[in-house]
Order: C-alpha cells, then structure tokens, then sequence
C-alpha cells in the first residue's frame, strides 16, 4: 500500500483496514519444532503522528463536492500509537513472543478505533453535507410554494423532504451535542447557518459524566419531537437526498454506532474510569496516552466477579426440591445421598446425630435411610430387590396358552464311551473327527427331525472329569438325560457322576449300552452294576428304560429315539410360545469377527431377531440368530438352540436370557446385577482374629502358582479353573489373576508380566499387540487343546516351583557322655555312638529330653586324638558340632542324611 492510494478519487473507496495497515506475520517458535504464525498489524505512526499531514489526510478523506469550509478542523487527529518500552535485555524467546502478542493486540484494537472514528466523521460531515444541501433546496423550493398556495398551508414544509432533512439535523445537533466540542460547533455554525428546527437531543447513552451547563436540558426537551421526526425520515429519504456518502452516513447513524469522545471528556472522565459503569475495550484503549489500558486478565475477573455476583443472587432464593427417593433394601450412603441431591457430609452429620459412626461408603439399611430421606424432607420410595431383578417364576403362563414342545434330551457319560458318537450317528454328522484329542471340551445343542417328523433337542456335555460344572448345568436344562455307558468298560466314575447329577435334577434317565458291536462287550454286566447305584432298568424289571446301541453300526438307533420320544409324551411338555423368550445359556463364546456369541436353549416364549434382551449381567438386542447348522434363523421357538448375536458381553455359561419390553429396562437390570456380582467378589468374610492370624500363617507358608487363562469358551474357562485349583494342596496354591473367554490380549501379558505368571491359552492364541508385549516381557506362554494335557503340565510346573522334596534319612544315633573344652571357644562332645554310624559332616539334631535343642552338623570327628571319617556303633569318638556350643552330658544326637526327590502335582 502506498500513500497516493488514500488520494481523493471521483468515486469515495470503501474504507478498509488495508487503507492505513500494514500487515505482517511473527512466526513464534516453541520447543519440540512447534511453531505458530501471529499476523501483526501496524499502523504507520509516522503518517498519523504529524498534525500537518494528519490534516492533509482528512482533506483526502472530505467529499470533493463539498463546498463548505473543511471539515478537517473537527476530524479528530488519531493518538499516536503508545510509546512501546524499550525491549528488556534478558528477553526470552517465550516473553517476545508474549510481548508481540500483546503488542499487535494492542495495535489491533487502536487502529479498530481510529477506523470507527473516521467514520464518525465522514459521516458528521455527510450529515453537514446533506442538510447544506437541504437547505439550499428549501430556499429555492419555498418561493415556489408560497408563490402556489399563498397563505394556506404554512405547515407544509412538514413533508417527508423537510422531515429527510430535519432529520440529519437532529441527529448531527444531537450527537455535536453530546459529544463534540469547540471546534465542532464552530464548524456546525458557519456550515448550517439556517435557523434550528430541533433542539439537539442527548442520546440515550449510558456514559456517566458531568453534563455540560446548557446543553442537556434543551436536549431532554427535544428529544421526542427530534425521535419522532428523524425515524420516517431516515426509513423513506435517506438515501435520495444525501447521495451515496450521505446514505452511508445515515446508515452508519442507523446502526448507532457509538459517537466518538474528544479528547477533554475522555481527561475528564480519566480519573473515574472504574466507577463509570461498563467498560468497553474501545474506553479502555482510549485512555490517557501513556496510561496503562486495563489488562485482558482484569476484564476476565471484572466478568467473573459480574457473573458470581449474579449466580450467588439467584442461588439464594431457590427453593429446596422435593424428590422421590428410590431406597433398595441396603444402599451407601454417598449413593443415598445422591439420589437425595445432597451433600454425603451432611448424611454423615446426620447420622453422627442418630448415633451411628459411618463414612460415606458405609452400606446403610432401608431403614435407616428412610430416617435420613425424612429428615431431608424427600418422599422415600422403599425397591426391594426383586423390585429390580426379573422375576420369571413370578410370571406362571396359563394353561390355556402352552402348547407341545420338543424334548431337550442331555447325553452324559464317562470320556470315550461314545456319547459324541452317538450323537453324530443319530445327526447323520462327524463331529467326532473334528474334536481336539477326541474328546469333547464343549456343550454342543442341535436339533434333530426324527422319521416321524418329531422334532428332539439335544446337547452333548464332555465327559472328562473337568467338566463337572457342564454336566450339570445339563442336567439342569434338559428334561431327559441318556446316560451313555460303553458296554466294554462298564460304571466309570463320570458315570457315577452323571447319574448323580441326574438325581439331582430329578429328570428320567434312559440308558444307551453303547459299543455293543465289540465282542467283549457285555451289557448284562452294565445292567448288574447300575444296581448298585439304585439304577434298575426295565430289562431287571425296573422302571429306567435301557437299550443296547451302537454308534459304529447304528444297531439299536431307532429304539433309543422311540424311547426318549415314548418319555417324553409322559413328561407332557409344554411352553406358551406366544409371550417374549426366555432362554438359558449353554455355552458362551467371543468371536473376534461376531462379538460375544451365546448358544441358548429356548425355555419358553419364541426369541426373534431385533428382541431385546438382558442375560446375566449383560444387556443387548437380538441381532442375528444361527441354527444348529449355521443357518440364520429370525425366530427361535421353544426348545431350540441358537447361537445368540448382539449381546453386550460374553454371558456365562447357566445365566438365564430374558427378553424385555425396552432398553432402558435391559441397563437397568444389567447394571443392578452388575453391581450385585461386584459386590459378592468383593464382600469379605466376616473377620475374627482367628482367621486373621491364620490367614497371615497361610500366606507366610504356601507357595502360590499364579496363572491367567484365556479359553475359547466361557464352559472350558470354568473347567480349566475348576481343574487348575484341584490341583492346589496345603502347600502350593493356584491363583488365576484372570481368567476369560476369546484371544490372549495385551492387557492378559501386562497382567501376567506383572506377577511373573504364566498364560495358559486354551484353543486361543495371542492377538498382534499381544504378541510384541509377550515378546517384550517374556512372558511364559502354555497353549493347549485339550485338558488333561494342560492340567499334567501345570502339574508338573508347580512341583517344579515347589521344588524337590526334601527326604531325611536317619542314619544313627549317639549318646553324649561328656563334654570339655575345644579350642578357645569351642566346646567339644565324648559320645557314645549307640545306633548305626557317625561320618564328619553328617547333619545332627542334639536332643534333650527328647525336645530338639539345636539342628547342626559334625564340624569334627576323633577317635584317639585322630581325625576319622566315620565311626561306627559301639565306638566311642570326640566330635565337635557346627554353631553351637550347647551341648550337656545326657544329650542325644541323632544323625542324619539329606536327600531331594522329585515331587508330582495331581
Ligand atoms: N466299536 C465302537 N466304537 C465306538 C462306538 N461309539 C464310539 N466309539 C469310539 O469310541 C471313541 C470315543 O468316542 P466319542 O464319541 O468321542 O466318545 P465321547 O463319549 O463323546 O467322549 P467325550 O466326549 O470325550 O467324553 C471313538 O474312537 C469312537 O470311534 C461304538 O458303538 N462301537
């Protein structure tokens, strides 16, 4: 930009920052290669500061046409920009960048001014302009009307012409009277020397100051007329009268930009800038020269102080709410005090009062609470837990509603009796082949169509002994079990488990002799040892139906279905399938593609795709639904298994789903019974010392085997647990730090690092971030497939961390018969070697009394003043003994050997 732009020109160019601007950027450096771009705007002091050429600018600034005398008298000379200090020495980079900072802010907000005030002026001088011109017009146009309408209407010239240039007027007498001084009003007499048609009226600003003597009381009497008069005008002639400059100038008037202050009322009004009400950015840069503007951080606490000022005034008259209370049979008294909307301190006071000493994360009772929620005056609204929780036995469907439902048929058995086989050869599938180690590790559910078009449900539960939790939980849901036994090997102990669980459950039982196409079968024998189990089947005249099969050949197949099919019209099942699902969770999986996935079993009602559900403490919506055999499914009736898709966490295995009316409700329950579960891992056992000091003796005593597991189902990871803990004794104790369900992940290796455990992974690998932090941590890793292998090896690791055992042999026997010194302190022992043999080295146990007065070793042997290895029984010999010296005629010593065995865990 150079000067000759701001030369005056036909056409008046736009004002602008760039007119009297320059513009230029700081780059600030900050630590870390950080760096920032501050555009800095500087106003050509030089140009502004000369009273000479300051007026050479305003003339630029005059309309050319303007005849009157130069305006550029009352155009106020802008503040030369404030003298910067000089730059400190020491200056950090940190403190020049805030001094720039500061400074182009500084220099911002000036010119922002200097620019509002020339506007002012270009616009007091348009108004001049205009109401000059005005004028004019008058005088030539009043001859001509007085000419037509000699004495008529006098009061025409209160026409929207007259009105346009009155109003000009009255606003320029107002505003030269409030704010202008001399030189102003000097301007304003000799420019419009017509008579005045509006006493100049004070505008409504809200400046405090001493008002000038005249002024303000001809202005206060004005100022309606002038109002009045200058709001048509502005709306309806502005613009064709005054030409372009005098539109913008009453436009500017329009918008009521503030009108500028001279200089001697800005003096005047320096002293009490702080009790002079609102103060604004513009009053502040405006300020004496030299003076200090009011800092950015005192506007902040000016603000602030404004704002405490006008909460602290409304908080004081609020009213105290009222609420309604929801109280469970027990609740804490911070989570009482919250749903009060109080202070939990103030609880505490209260309760101080009653007499009950607790802290704000004390349990209270509903009682209790109800106490407190009364003496805060809320209405108490007592939720027992039920209240909460799904009550589904509460909720009996009608007779008239239940309708007939396939069998859910459990096999159980010992491992390898063929359950799995079984099953295949009743699906027409292998699933046999595809099992790790051959057996089965999972629950399994599928649904098959008999001949008949009868539909059975079954579920093969794993017959290794770790999976007692499964066998049981297959009792549990199912309404017949088929108890397989091979006929070749006969009652096994998961046999005898799994009829007991069977009891338990009080299900019928029919038994599958299975295996009977291998010669050394023998059925009969089955049937003889079921008696002793109280299993009588009908082949002994019972009443448990029996029937010989086998899996290889098939013999025996369709009785077996008769069988259960026959059962099952006895047992008469039923469920109301038209009411929302309720379902029981047979295994739960997190797949790294699906999301937690869980096979439910069907109880009652039908579970369609979009339902939402609660199961366990987890919450979702139904997103999808498989079969059996992997096809998706959107409804599932009673009795059906599906593997569940959408749910918000992988349920447990035996958890109840329930499907319920809305969201909310499924996180209501969800987050209760969450708070239930963490409450119960947490609770403590009631502690007496007793207990205290033995549990500290325990810690001091046994060895623990830390370990985190990771499975692919939840069942496998509560057998592995189940499995690993049976493996602890006095001694040496398991202790999962977690266990869970899909891919070993980091947080498994931080966890496991931390305590130095191993991971056991259980059919799961680690993910990629996994992976680096094993590396990183050396973390041990144990991946298995199947069980038995897995708890052999932790096994054989905890004897390893046991250690070997420590194997004492005695070897003699000797009698002290006197004792004399030895050495300058040492005291030796005559003995009488009474049993078997002494050897130099040996370690020894002296005894008094038979009460163990040290445990050492012979540090000497003699005989007759020589050095001798060993003796033998009925000798006599000298010996001196390792670190003691407490050693008494009638003493015993017994000696013995030291030797370390392996040990076996399991
Ligand atoms: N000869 C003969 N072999 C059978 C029969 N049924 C199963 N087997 C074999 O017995 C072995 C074990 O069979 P599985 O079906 O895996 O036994 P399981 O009871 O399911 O075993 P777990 O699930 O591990 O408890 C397999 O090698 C089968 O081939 C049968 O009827 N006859």
């Amino acid at each position: 930009m150079s000067e000759t732009d701001n030369k005056p020109t036909l056409g008046r160019k736009p004002l602008g920052l760039k007119r009297s601007v320059e513009a230029g950027e700081v780059k600030q450096t900050f630590s870390h290669g950080r760096t920032n771009k501050v555009v800095v705007e500087v106003k050509r002091r030089k140009i502004i500061g000369k009273p000479g050429e300051a007026a050479a600018e305003s003339r630029v600034e005059a309309p050319v046409e303007a005849p009157a005398p130069a305006p550029a008298a009352s155009a106020p000379v802008a503040p030369p920009p404030p003298r910067r200090p000089a730059v400190p020495a020491g200056e950090t980079p940190q403190e020049r960048v805030a001094r720039l900072q500061r400074e182009a802010e500084e220099d911002r907000l000036r010119l922002a001014e200097e620019n509002r005030r020339r506007e002012q002026d270009e616009r007091l001088r348009a108004l001049e302009e205009e109401k000059r011109r005005a004028e004019e017009n008058r005088k030539v146009a009043e001859p001509a009307v007085e000419a037509a309408q000699p004495e008529a209407e006098p009061a025409a010239p209160e026409t929207s012409e007259a009105a346009a240039v009155a109003a000009p007027e009255a606003d320029h007498a107002a505003d030269a009277a409030v704010e202008t001084d001399a030189p102003v009003e000097e301007t304003e007499a000799e420019a419009a020397p017509a008579p005045r048609r509006f006493t100049p009226v004070k505008r409504p600003e809200p400046i405090v100051r001493k008002p000038e003597p005249a002024a303000p009381a001809a202005a206060a009497a004005a100022a309606p007329a002038a109002t009045a008069a200058t709001a048509p005008a502005r709306r309806s002639d502005a613009a064709p009268s005054g030409g372009g400059n005098a539109g913008a100038g009453a436009g500017a008037a329009k918008k009521g930009a503030p009108p500028p202050r001279s200089a001697p009322d800005r003096d005047r009004k320096g002293g009490d800038r702080r009790q002079s009400g609102k103060l604004t950015v513009t009053r502040a840069l405006n300020d004496d020269e030299g003076a200090r503007a009011r800092s950015l951080a005192a506007l902040k606490r000016a603000r602030e102080k404004e704002r405490r000022a006008h909460f602290g005034g409304m908080s004081q008259p609020r009213e105290k709410q009222v609420r309604d209370v929801v109280v469970p049979e027990a609740i804490t008294v911070a989570e009482l005090a919250n749903r009060m909307a109080e202070k939990a301190a103030d609880l505490v006071k209260s309760l101080f009062k009653l007499g009950m000493m607790v802290t704000v994360n004390q349990t209270i009772d509903q009682d209790t609470a109800e106490l407190l929620v009364e003496e805060f005056g809320h209405n108490i609204q007592r939720v027992s837990d039920n209240d909460v929780d799904i009550d589904s036995a509460a909720d009996v469907d009608a007779e008239d509603t239940l309708q007939a439902r396939p069998p859910v048929v459990t096999i159980m058995g010992h491992v390898d009796h063929g359950k799995t086989s079984l099953l295949d050869a009743l699906r027409g599938t292998d699933v046999v082949r595809g099992e790790a180690g051959g057996i089965t590790q999972h629950m399994g559910a599928y649904q098959i169509k008999t001949k008949g078009g009868d539909l059975v449900t079954f579920l093969d539960t794993p017959g290794h002994a770790a999976f007692t939790q499964m066998r049981m939980r297959g009792a549990n849901v199912t309404d017949i079990v088929v108890l397989v036994v091979a006929a070749d090997d006969g009652i096994m102990p998961q046999t005898i488990e799994a009829i007991n669980h069977t009891k338990a459950a009080g299900v019928p039982m029919i038994v599958a002799i299975n295996k009977c196409d291998k010669h050394e079968a023998n059925p009969q024998k089955v049937r003889e040892r079921l008696l002793e189990h109280e299993i009588v089947v009908e082949e002994m005249s019972g009443d448990v139906q029996d029937v010989e099969v086998s899996a290889k050949t098939g013999k025996g197949l369709d009785e077996l279905i008769e069988k259960i099919l026959l059962q099952a019209e006895l047992l008469e099942l039923k469920a109301n399938p038209d009411r929302e699902a309720e379902a029981t969770v047979i295994e739960a999986k997190l797949d790294k593609g699906k999301g937690p996935l869980a096979t439910v079993l069907v109880n009652r009602g039908t579970l369609k795709v979009g339902d939402i559900l609660v199961v366990g403490t987890e919450s979702g919506r139904v997103r999808a639904m498989l079969d059996d055999k992997g096809r998706q499914v959107k409804v599932a009736p009673p009795s059906m298994p599906v593997e569940v898709l959408g749910i918000g966490g992988v349920p447990m295995a035996g958890d109840k789903l329930t499907v319920v009316d809305s969201e909310q409700r499924a996180r209501e329950v969800s987050s209760w019974r969450q708070e239930q579960a963490t409450a119960k891992r947490t609770a403590t056992a009631p502690a007496s010392l007793d207990t205290m000091f033995s549990a500290l003796a325990d810690k001091a005593k046994v060895i623990e085997y830390p370990v985190v597991v990771k499975a692919d189902v939840q069942g496998s990871t509560e057998a592995i647990v189940a499995a690993l803990h049976a493996l602890s004794n006095d001694e040496i104790k398991v202790r999962v730090l977690n266990s869970g369900v899909g891919a070993i992940t980091e947080t498994d290796v931080t966890l496991a690092a931390a305590s130095g455990a191993p991971i056991i992974g259980f059919n799961v690998r680690p993910n990629a971030k996994a992976r680096e932090q094993i590396e990183k941590t050396k973390t041990s890793m144990m991946y298995y497939d199947i069980i038995y292998e897995l708890t052999a090896e932790v096994a054989k690791q905890m004897a390893g961390i046991w250690g070997p055992e420590r194997i004492e042999t005695v070897v003699g026997r000797a009698e002290v018969k006197q004792v004399f010194p030895a050495g300058k302190r040492d005291k030796a022992a005559g003995l009488l070697v009474v049993e078997g043999f002494i050897r130099k080295g040996l370690a020894a146990r002296l005894t008094r009394q038979d009460v163990i007065v040290s445990a050492t070793t012979i540090a000497s042997l003699r005989r007759f003043k020589d050095d001798v290895d060993e003796v033998r029984a009925g000798l006599e010999c000298g010996v001196v003994l390792a670190d003691t010296n407490d050693i008494k005629p009638g003493d015993h010593l017994e000696l013995f050997e030291i030797s370390h065995r392996e040990r076996t865990i399991g």
